[in-house]
């Protein structure tokens, strides 16, 4: 007889630097971890292949995705491990000056079957000097959603990072059938805190999706200019914790939890969220 099993989700947690060649490595180990945890597919941060000091140093260390190591290690990586890694990295624009903020999803057999381009960008200035960054200086808006597509875990639909804070696109996923919605991200310490739970969890409870948020952790740079909050998660289409890693430094790490397409299901049947669209209008 054939044992049913739910499909496994694992969250990975790194501190990215400069260093594309010690970011490979940290998520290629994870890719081996989680396929020996049984899981069916990885996600990991904004980000992985590197976390730059400056817009210049962003720039010069991009390579387009058939040619760079990154991207090509993980590829490796996902099909010796039979793995879907889904994982966030940087990737060149038409405009020489600028680049995506791209997130591709990696199938078992190691190609990249689905990509997606940021759409919001997060430029931030906080007036008591603990947050300033710009990312409009050297990076391009996607201009487009991906539509969910199929795998091993229900469909999934991409958002990354700063797109959590608006809940259209989310909404927009979920119509166009996702049960999951990733929000792989690098969250500063002071947003993070205020605000990284909290929307994670309202992004899940009003889309009725499972919410899977891998998270950059610690300082990226010597001087520790830059830092994120990690706090990696998995949250349920009721808003439940059901993965969660911590916010130390070195906190790397990953975590599992199942995805129940049936608790989806009947989620979205016991609570039908029936819009009043003739009131205030849709979202397509
Ligand atoms: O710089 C890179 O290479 C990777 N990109 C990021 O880290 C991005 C843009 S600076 N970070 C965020 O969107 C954080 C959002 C956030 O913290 C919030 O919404 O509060």
């Amino acid at each position: 007889m054939k044992v049913l099993r739910m499909p496994l989700a694992a969250i990975g947690q790194i501190r990215s630097t400069a260093s594309v060649s010690h970011n490979l490595k940290l998520c290629q180990n994870l890719v081996r971890k989680a396929a020996a945890a049984g899981a069916d597919a990885l996600f990991l941060p904004e980000a992985s292949d590197y976390i730059a000091s400056s817009p210049q140093q962003s720039l010069s260390l991009c390579q387009p995705l058939r040619t760079s190591s990154f991207v090509l290690g993980l590829q490796d990586a996902a099909k010796e491990h039979r793995i879907a890694v889904n994982v966030g990295v940087h990737e060149p624009s038409s405009n020489p000056s600028k680049i995506y903020n791209t997130l591709l999803w990696i199938t078992p057999d190691g190609s990249i079957s689905q990509t997606y381009r940021k759409l919001h960008l997060f430029d931030i200035h906080l007036a008591d000097g603990t947050v300033n960054l710009r990312e409009s200086a050297s990076v391009s808006p996607g201009e487009a959603l991906t539509t969910p597509f199929s795998t091993a875990l229900g469909n999934v639909g991409m958002l990354i990072c700063f797109d959590l804070r608006f809940p259209e696109p989310s909404l927009a996923l979920r119509n166009r059938g996702a049960h999951i919605i990733t929000y792989p991200s690098a969250f500063t310490v002071a947003t993070g805190e205020a605000h990284w739970e909290t929307l994670l969890r309202a992004r899940a409870i009003e889309t009725q999706c499972y919410v899977i948020a891998s998270a950059q952790v610690g300082a990226h740079d010597e001087e520790g200019k830059r830092k994120s909050w990690g706090h990696a998660m998995i949250i349920d289409a009721w808003g439940k914790v059901v993965a969660k890693l911590g916010g130390d430094e070195d906190e790397g790490g990953l975590a599992v939890a199942e995805v129940d397409l049936g608790l989806v299901e009947r989620i979205r049947g016991e609570m039908s969220l029936k819009r009043r669209e003739g009131v205030y209008g849709s979202i397509e």
